[in-house]
C-alpha cells in the first residue's frame, strides 16, 4: 500500500538522505521526497545536498526498475511484530533462496508521519489508527528492496494473502501469522506502488544495483 499524497514531494527532491534517520524535521513541503525516509525514526539525521532529483517516478523504468525484467524491484518491509519475534533471518532467506537480489536494507523506527504516509490509501479504514500505532510502536521495521524478474508478483506470493487465514501454508504469512492485524510483512503490490514506496523509504543512492549475485545469470535466464 502506498501513499499517493507523497508524489508531489518526491518530485520536489532536492536533498539526499545519507544516514538512515529518524527525526521529524519539518513540513512535507520543505522536505523533498527523501524527507519521508529521513523522518523514519527519531535519531540523528544527516543530509547532503545533491545537484538534481534522480528518482524516476514515471515511465517503464523507475526506481523500481523495469517490470518483467531482471531489474524489477519491490519494497519489502518486515513489520515490528516480525522484528520482535526474531524471524527476520528466516524471512530474508526466503527471498534469497528464491534467487532474488538484495539491493538495500536498513532498520527504521518509523515516525507517525512516515507510517501514515505509507498507509495513506487506507486512511478511511476503521483499522487505520491501530495500524499506524502498531507500525510506530518503537520496534524497528526492516526496510528492504529486492530485485529480480517478477519480484513484485512473486514477492506477494512469498508473503501470502493479507489475512493469514487465507494465506497458503508455505507462504510467510501462512507459516508465521494468525491475525490480519499482525501479519509481519509488507510487499509492494504493483510497479507503481513499488516505485512510490522505494522512493518513500530510500534514497536512490542507497540502492546497490550494480553488483550481481554469483548465480544471477543462471537464476534469471529464460533458456
Ligand atoms: N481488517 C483489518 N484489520 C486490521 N488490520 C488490517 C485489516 N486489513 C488490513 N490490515 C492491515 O493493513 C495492512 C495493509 O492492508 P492492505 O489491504 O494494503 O493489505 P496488503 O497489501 O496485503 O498489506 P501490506 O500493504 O501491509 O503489504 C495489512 O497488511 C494489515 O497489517
Amino acid at each position: 500500500m502506498f501513499a499517493r499524497s507523497a508524489i508531489p514531494a518526491f518530485r520536489a527532491a532536492s536533498r539526499s538522505f545519507t544516514t538512515q534517520a529518524a527525526r521529524n524535521v519539518g513540513p512535507a513541503s520543505a522536505r523533498g521526497y527523501m524527507g519521508a525516509a529521513a523522518l523514519a525514526a527519531g535519531g540523528a539525521v544527516a543530509y547532503s545536498a545533491f545537484a538534481a532529483p534522480t528518482v524516476h517516478l514515471e515511465g517503464p523504468k523507475t526506481i523500481a526498475g523495469e517490470l518483467g525484467t531482471s531489474t524489477e524491484r519491490s519494497y519489502v518491509m518486515i513489520k515490528p511484530d516480525g522484528t520482535s519475534r526474531q524471524i527476520v533471518g528466516d524471512i530474508i532467506s526466503r527471498f534469497e533462496r528464491r534467487g532474488y537480489m538484495l539491493v538495500a536494507m536498513k532498520t527504521v523506527v518509523p515516525s507517525q508521519e512516515l507510517a501514515k504516509e505509507h498507509y495513506i490509501d487506507l486512511a478511511k479504514k476503521p483499522f487505520y489508527g491501530g495500524l499506524v500505532k502498531y507500525i510506530t510502536n518503537g520496534t524497528p521495521v526492516v526496510a528492504m528492496v529486492w530485485q529480480g524478474k517478477d519480484v513484485i508478483r512473486q514477492g506477494r506470493r512469498l508473503v501470502g494473502a493479507t489475512n493469514p487465514l487465507e494465506a497458503n501454508p508455505g507462504s510467510i504469512r501462512g507459516d508465521f501469522c494468525v491475525s490480519v492485524g499482525r501479519n509481519i510483512i509488507h510487499a509492494s503490490d504493483s510497479h507503481e506502488s513499488a516505485t512510490k514506496e522505494i522512493g518513500l523509504w530510500f534514497h536512490e543512492k542507497e540502492l546497490a544495483t550494480e553488483y550481481r549475485p554469483i548465480a544471477w545469470d543462471m537464476i534469471m535466464a529464460d533458456n
